[in-house]
């Protein structure tokens, strides 16, 4: 594609050399960097990408895009100056594939809580109702029953793109997607056409990232501060910050709650192991989802379901058939009836809600076990809360690791344990290996009691020390519960 093309809508301030030339590939790393790339300088969080413009050009590249001019400009090489080489990547990627978001129905879901759950729900109800969909999510990527492994929650804008190309291609007409705060402020969403938002809702985490929750907050309103004015922006308006999402947002506003008026309510008629019952547009349906927050997650899908013009009641039947995705609530079951869940509650909230869920479901006084770790090199912060919440809620508790990346592992426990209230009735081990933990949790078991396994959920690995070794929480619990 002729330079000149790619740089359509990237807002440039100076450019020094000819655009008439043809670019073969665009990258942000310099070590991929071919013959005839165009290199994209961003100042990174680690390292600035400025600092490998000579290393790229000497791999071939003939295009430079950056924030900052260097010194020296090298003769064949086109320099373009713009304030925010992110943004600008966003564009360029868009315009090098062709534009795929605006040949589709592109729905993203940001919140803290629920992304997964509300995209993957969103990807197989559009199937049920007959059509051909995409899905990206932390989870994994799938182009209707290819599936192509997730690296991030939202991938980069030069593969998020590339991706959208493919599934335009295979003849989606639908795509839902994650939108990470990280994705909002590092702009891998910018130049994306979508047809609609949803905010599922927000608490603690990442204030390692944004350092604060006001922050934290203002990165997803950015999300539907972009969305253009034919889509729609559907938010749960039970969380406090619901309406300030929408506040300056030009799209459509639509509301979902099971709490006061809104464009989609819904009603929690009641909640067990089996499942749930709703009400949902005066119509009782019953849902495969066990816990009370998955009423907000089934209720957000409806409402974009209908927004996005299907017929609600063929909605709510589909709906009322799917399971959630793996590693939410998943449930393994010894043959002593010890009741295993692996969840991916690696937020306070999460935790909370999933443990109120299990003592709501406890139906006599079988012991609620857990064992829980939060993330190295992620907030510490919310590593006491955690700690603190599970003491509130089960017997006993096992602390342990969980992706403990470049940290020490104890110095995590360490934060964790700060939690631990001075008067708690539960009963609280250190175990920083995850598999003794997980052991430990069965050996104390017995028939009926649960033992939650919490933070990992779908994943199928330790990463200590840039190294992910597998390990994965289901296979974990089926391997003790069997004696091996
Ligand atoms: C903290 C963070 O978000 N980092 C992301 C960011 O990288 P960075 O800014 O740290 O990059 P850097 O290492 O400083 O490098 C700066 C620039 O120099 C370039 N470079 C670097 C070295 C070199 O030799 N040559 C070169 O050109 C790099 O390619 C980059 O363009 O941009 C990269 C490209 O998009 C991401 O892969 C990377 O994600 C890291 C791996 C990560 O762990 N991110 C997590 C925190 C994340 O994004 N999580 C969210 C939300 C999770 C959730 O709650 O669901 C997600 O969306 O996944
Ligand atoms: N609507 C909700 N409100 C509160 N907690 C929820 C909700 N939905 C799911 N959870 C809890 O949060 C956990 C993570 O859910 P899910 O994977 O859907 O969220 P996510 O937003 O995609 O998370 P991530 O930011 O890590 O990608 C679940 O395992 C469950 O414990
Ligand atoms: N997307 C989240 C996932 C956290 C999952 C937990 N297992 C951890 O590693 O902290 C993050 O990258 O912060
Ligand atoms: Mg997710």
């Amino acid at each position: 594609m002729l330079l000149k093309d790619l740089l359509y809508k990237v807002s440039l301030e100076a450019v020094a050399g000819s655009t008439d030339q043809d670019i073969r590939s665009i990258t942000f790393d310099s070590r991929r960097v071919e013959p005839g790339s165009l290199f994209i300088a961003i100042p990174g969080t680690q390292v600035d990408g400025h600092a490998f413009i000579p290393k790229a050009i000497e791999s071939g590249a003939s295009a430079i895009l950056c924030e900052t001019m260097p010194e020296v400009l090298q003769d064949g090489v086109t320099y373009i100056q713009t304030a925010d080489a992110a943004r600008a990547m966003g564009f360029a990627a868009a315009n090098f594939h062709g534009q795929p978001s605006s040949k589709l129905q592109l729905v993203g879901v940001t919140g803290t809580n629920g992304k997964t759950t509300t995209v993957t729900l969103l990807f197989r109800l559009f199937r049920a109702l007959g059509h051909r969909c995409g899905l990206i999510s932390t989870v994994q990527n799938q182009i209707e029953d290819e599936v192509i492994p997730s690296t991030h929650t939202t991938p980069d804008s030069l593969s998020l793109n590339a991706l959208l190309a493919q599934m335009v291609n295979r003849g989606c007409t639908h795509v839902f997607m994650e939108v990470s705060s990280h994705a909002v402020v590092q702009e891998r969403i910018a130049g994306l056409q979508f047809a609609g938002g949803i905010f599922t809702n927000i608490t603690h985490d990442h204030l390692d990232f944004h350092k604060t929750f006001d922050a934290y907050i203002k990165a997803k309103k950015g999300f539907f501060d972009q969305l253009p004015k034919q889509a729609f922006a559907l938010v749960n308006v039970d969380d406090p910050r619901g309406r300030v999402m929408v506040q300056n947002t030009v799209a459509r506003r639509e509301t979902y709650s099971l709490e006061t008026g809104a464009s989609f309510r819904g009603r929690l008629l009641s909640d067990s192991i089996f499942g749930l019952e709703m009400e949902i547009d005066s119509q009782q349906v019953h849902f495969q989802l066990i816990g009370n927050f998955n009423a907000y997650n089934l209720l957000g899908v409806y409402g974009a379901a209908c927004l996005l013009g299907e017929e609600p009641g063929e909605v709510l039947t589909q709906l009322s058939g799917l399971q959630p995705p793996p590693g939410r609530f998943e449930q393994v079951i010894s043959p002593e009836h010890i009741v295993g869940i692996v969840d991916y509650a690696h937020t306070p909230d999460a935790l909370k809600n999933v443990l109120e869920t299990i003592s709501e479901l406890r139906q006599g006084n079988e012991q609620i076990i857990t064992v829980v770790g939060c993330g190295g090199n992620r907030d510490a912060t919310k590593r006491p809360e955690m700690a603190k919440i599970a003491c509130q809620y089960a017997d006993r508790v096992i602390l342990t690791s969980d992706n403990p990346r470049n940290e020490d592992p104890l110095a995590i426990l360490a934060d964790m344990e700060k939690g631990i209230p001075a008067q708690t009735a539960a009963v609280v081990e250190i175990l920083p290996d995850r598999h003794e933990a997980i052991r430990r949790a069965v050996l104390l078991a017995q028939s009926h009691d649960v033992i939650l396994v919490a933070g990992k959920g779908h994943e199928t690995y330790q990463e200590v020390k840039g190294v992910k070794n597998h390990f994965d929480d289901r296979e974990e619990l089926r391997l003790a519960f069997s004696g091996h």
